[in-house]
Formats: structure tokens, sequence, C-alpha cells
């Protein structure tokens, strides 16, 4: 490590990491002159802030070189027709042509050359200072007012010229040191007589040599600090534009709303191909979430444990599109900031076909599959619904059984007896209400469950549901089958809670009806 290169550990210190920039010392790439310590990174910083370094040395380059020749008239005026004139006009147009060839290399536009640049600074530093010895020499003799001007020149130099090398640090001490010696060794001035130049110099170059520094890295700094931001913008850019890219290709529906009014902020493809297929609400800000969902309750249960956790699911749900056509869902949100406001992140997972599927199922488990009615398990799910609503209003239940099936089948074949259930089944549906229960609970045997219903009245229906059956003989493929039922009648207590004591009864009054010989209504007691 150049001594003056800070240590990591001082640079550490002073408040970690300066850059990103990659490399082994990327992590404190300034040193203690407040240059880059890698040629690159410096290349890089005069290469970014080009206008701003170029344009203070192309004025340098001019001015210094145009101001160092037009002294070429003060000259004249001193040592016209003496030798040396001639010597330092050759001198000065040396010092300007540097001073052209500055200004040059700073002019550069379109390809900038950093590394030109900064040679081109260092050779007319040189040239101006070579110069500056060689014009003492032509005068002869050194006088406290060149110190003086020497020095201003020195501070007007740390404050101006951007720093580009080690070496525009170094040079500035040369040019005092060099002076100083020239007028000690060669105009044999006294020392005492130097004595306040010395110390006005060494005030001005530790003063200078610090400004320029701390100039030097602050502008280094704010530069990494923007190209860090410039880049972290452009990572953020890059990260919402991937977000935004997943959330519009993602096949899952998604919606995104505001959290206060509901509003939707945005819908991906696939939710608007679920919720919205005629893109009725496709501008932003059109379609409110609340309006999706069919239960109002649900609406607001999703919305409760979104304001209570922040997140809710996942769970079922029913909505409607916007135009009205029902769908199932699988529903999770979640509470997040979105663009500057509280939104709410939903995402739906369409099971309208999975529940048809389950709906579907569930009707086969309770169907009975010849005549369409329920089976025993349908009979009694259905029918215990309909108790547990019907509170303490009469209920009755009929239990109906085919008279002598098995002749039926012995003369006509069991294909035969299975269109004659059919048939009954058929007879006896039109003869109930909606609402009441019908099923096949057996072989040849049917329950109907009568909500809402006396006994009287119970009794009268299994009247007709007989007489239905038992006055026109059923027709099969051109044969006539006569039939008959036996009916029991039962109330379903209030204090029972199942059908099935109530069957029980039924069955007794139907097995009555059976003994005294059949096709007869009994109600049971
Ligand atoms: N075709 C057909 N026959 C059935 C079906 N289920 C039960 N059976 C028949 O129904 C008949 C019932 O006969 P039984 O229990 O002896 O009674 P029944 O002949 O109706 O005489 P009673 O009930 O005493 O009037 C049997 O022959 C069963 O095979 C069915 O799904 N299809």
């Amino acid at each position: 490590m150049k001594f003056w290169q800070r240590s990591p550990a001082a640079q550490a210190a002073e408040g970690g990491s300066d850059t990103l920039l990659p490399g082994p010392d990327a992590a404190h790439p300034i040193g203690r002159l407040g240059l880059f310590l890698r040629a690159e990174d410096e290349a890089d910083y005069v290469q970014a802030n080009w206008a701003q370094i170029a344009g203070r040395l192309r004025l340098l380059g001019l001015v210094g070189g145009g101001a160092f020749f037009m002294a070429s008239v003060v000259d004249w005026l001193h040592l016209h027709g003496q030798a040396p004139f001639l010597g330092l006009l050759a001198l000065r147009l040396g010092v300007l042509a540097l001073g052209l060839h500055l200004w040059r290399t700073a002019r550069a536009v379109g390809v900038h050359s950093p590394v030109a640049l900064r040679y081109a600074l260092i050779l007319f530093e040189l040239g101006v200072i070579v110069a500056f010895r060689l014009v003492n020499v032509g005068y002869g003799n050194y006088s406290p007012n060149q110190g003086l001007s020497a020095l201003l020149m020195t501070l007007a130099f740390y404050a101006f010229v951007p720093m580009l090398a080690p070496a525009n640090f170094w040079l500035l001490p040369l040019a005092t040191l060099t002076l100083l010696a020239q007028s000690l060794w060669w105009f044999e001035v006294p020392m005492k007589e130097l004595a306040t130049l010395l110390v006005m110099a060494t005030f001005v170059h530790i003063l200078g040599w610090a400004a320029a520094a701390q100039n030097a890295r602050g502008r280094r700094l704010a530069w990494l600090d923007s190209r860090r931001l410039a880049r972290e913008m452009k990572e953020r850019r890059a990260a919402e534009s991937n977000l935004q890219h997943l959330f519009e290709v993602c096949p899952v529906p998604l919606v995104l709303s505001a959290q206060d009014d509901g509003l939707v902020l945005r819908f991906n493809q696939a939710a608007q191909n679920l919720l919205d297929p005629a893109g009725r609400f496709s501008e932003p800000g059109t379609a409110w979430a609340g309006e999706f969902y069919v239960d109002a309750q649900v609406r607001q249960q999703v919305g409760e444990a979104l304001r209570a956790r922040g997140q809710v699911g996942p769970m079922d749900a029913r909505l409607r599109s916007a135009e009205g056509d029902p769908i199932h869902v699988m529903l999770a949100a979640r509470s997040l900031h979105f663009d500057g406001q509280d939104a709410v992140l939903t995402s739906l997972v369409e099971i309208t076909e999975r529940k048809r599927r389950e709906l579907r199922l569930a009707r086969l488990v309770q169907t009975d599959a010849l005549t369409g009615l329920y089976n025993r398990t349908g009979f009694f799910e259905r029918s215990q619904a309909l108790l547990a609503k019907a509170d303490r209003a009469d209920c009755s239940v009929l239990l109906m059984d085919a008279d002598h099936f098995k002749r039926v089948n012995d003369t006509y074949g069991h294909a035969v007896g299975d269109v004659v259930l059919q048939q009954i089944a058929s007879r006896m549906s039109t003869v109930l209400r909606e609402g009441d229960v019908l099923g096949r609970i057996g072989g040849e045997e049917f329950a109907v469950f009568l909500p809402n219903t006396s006994k009287r009245a119970a009794r009268l229906l299994a009247e007709r549901i007989r007489q239905i059956v038992d006055r026109h003989a059923l027709r099969v493929q051109g044969q006539r089958v006569p039939m008959s039922l036996s009916i029991g009648v039962a109330l379903v207590l209030p204090t029972e809670r199942t059908v099935d004591a109530a069957l029980s009864r039924a069955d007794a009054a139907m097995y009555r009806a059976k003994q005294s010989g059949r096709n007869r209504v009994e109600v049971s007691a």
C-alpha cells in the first residue's frame, strides 16, 4: 500500500464500503488523495464526468497557456533587444502548445480518453514549472512578487483543477521547492528573505492538498452513490417488471383490489377470463371486488379476516362472473402495499367442475338407479333435514309395499318387474306435492315423508296413491299388469327427532293392511 493511501481499517471506520465496484479493492477503492486506487475505476469516473472535468481542463489549457504566452509582452518590455527575450518567447510558445494540447485532448467529442487527458494535464503542469524556472533564469533575479504570485497560482490550481493522478498533487509542491532552490542556490537570495515564502508555501500546500483531496474524494463518492442509486433503480424497475410479468402470465386467476374501497385495480389474464370474459371491467377502477361474491356473508367474513390478520383462506367461496354465471372457487387473499396504497391480492382456483362432480356424486349416493327416486340413504337424509326445519308442525310418513310382487316377476319376468316398479314410482309422484319426499327404501317398498301434514291428510293422500295404482292396470310391453299397494300411515310425534320410529309404526300399519287382504290403507294408532 502506498503511504498516501488510506488503510482499509481507517476507511472501514469511516463508514464501510464506498462502492459496489467489483475487484479486490472494491470495498475500499478510494485512496488518501481522494482518487480511486484502481486505474480502471479512475478512468470510469473521468469518463462518466467528462463534461465537468474536461470542461475545467479545457479552460486551464486555453487560459493558462494563453496567459503564459501573453506574458511575452512583459518580457518584451523588460528584455527588449536582449538575447534571452527570444529564448523566452520560444519557451512561452512551448507552454502555449502544451496548453493547446491539453485543450484539444479535453475537447474530444465522442470517444474520450481519460488516460490521455491525465497525461496532457501532467505534461502541461511540468511544462509550466520548467518554464517558470527558465523565465527566472532569463530575468536573472528573484523578487518576492514572483514567490507570492507563484503561491497564488498554486492556490488557484488546488481549488480549480480536477485532480486526476497523484502526480497532480506532487507537482505543485515540486514547483515551490524548485523556486526556493533556484532562489537560494542560483540567485543566492538569503534564506531570511525566503523564510516568509517558505512559511506561506507550507501553509498553502497543506491546506490546498487537504482541500483538493477532500474535493476529489467527495466528488468520487457522490459519483459512486449516484451510480449505485441508478443501478438500484434499474434493478428495482426490472424486479417490478418481472413481478408485473409474473402477475400477468400466472395461470392462477389473481385480482388486485384497493383495501379501503374494494375497487379492482387489476385483473391478470386468468382472472379476466374467469370473472370478466367479455371485458366489461377491463378499465382499472370500474369493478368492485365485492360484487363478485354471491354471499354477502362470505364477503364480509373475508373483509374482516383481512382487516384483522392481513390474510384469509384458502377457503371455498361462491362467486359470480360479470355476466352473473356462478363460479365456485377456492380463494386466498392477502393484504399488501401496492403503488403507495393498501391493497389486497386475491388468488382464485376455480373448482366449479369439482363442486358439480361432488354434487353429482352426492346425488348418486342418494338416488335409486331404477326409479330415480331417493334410495334408502337419500330418503332418510332428506326427511331428516326437512324434519329439522319443520319445527313442531305435524309431519307424517307413509310406507307402501307392492302386493304380490313376486308373482309379477314370476309371471312376466324380472325386467317387466323393473318397469312396473318405475311406473308405480311415477304414478306416486303425480299425486305428491313439491316438498314431499318419496323414496324406494326396499325392493318393492316405497316410503313418503310428508312435511306439515296431519295424520288425516296423510291418510287421504295414501288413499289417493292406492287408488291411482289400483284403478288402472299398468301396461308393460303391451301387457296388462294389475298392481295394488298396501299402505301404512303414521304421524311423526312432536318429541321424535328422526323418522325411524314413525316409519316403524307405518310399517306395522302396512303389515296390518297386508294381513287384512292387501290393497288397503291402515293408519297407525
Ligand atoms: N323386478 C324386480 N323385482 C324385485 C326388485 N326388488 C325386489 N324384487 C322382488 O320383489 C319380490 C318381493 O317378494 P316378497 O317379499 O315375497 O313379497 P310379495 O311377493 O310382494 O308379497 P307381499 O309383499 O306379501 O304382498 C321378490 O320376488 C323380489 O325378487 C327389483 O328391483 N326388481
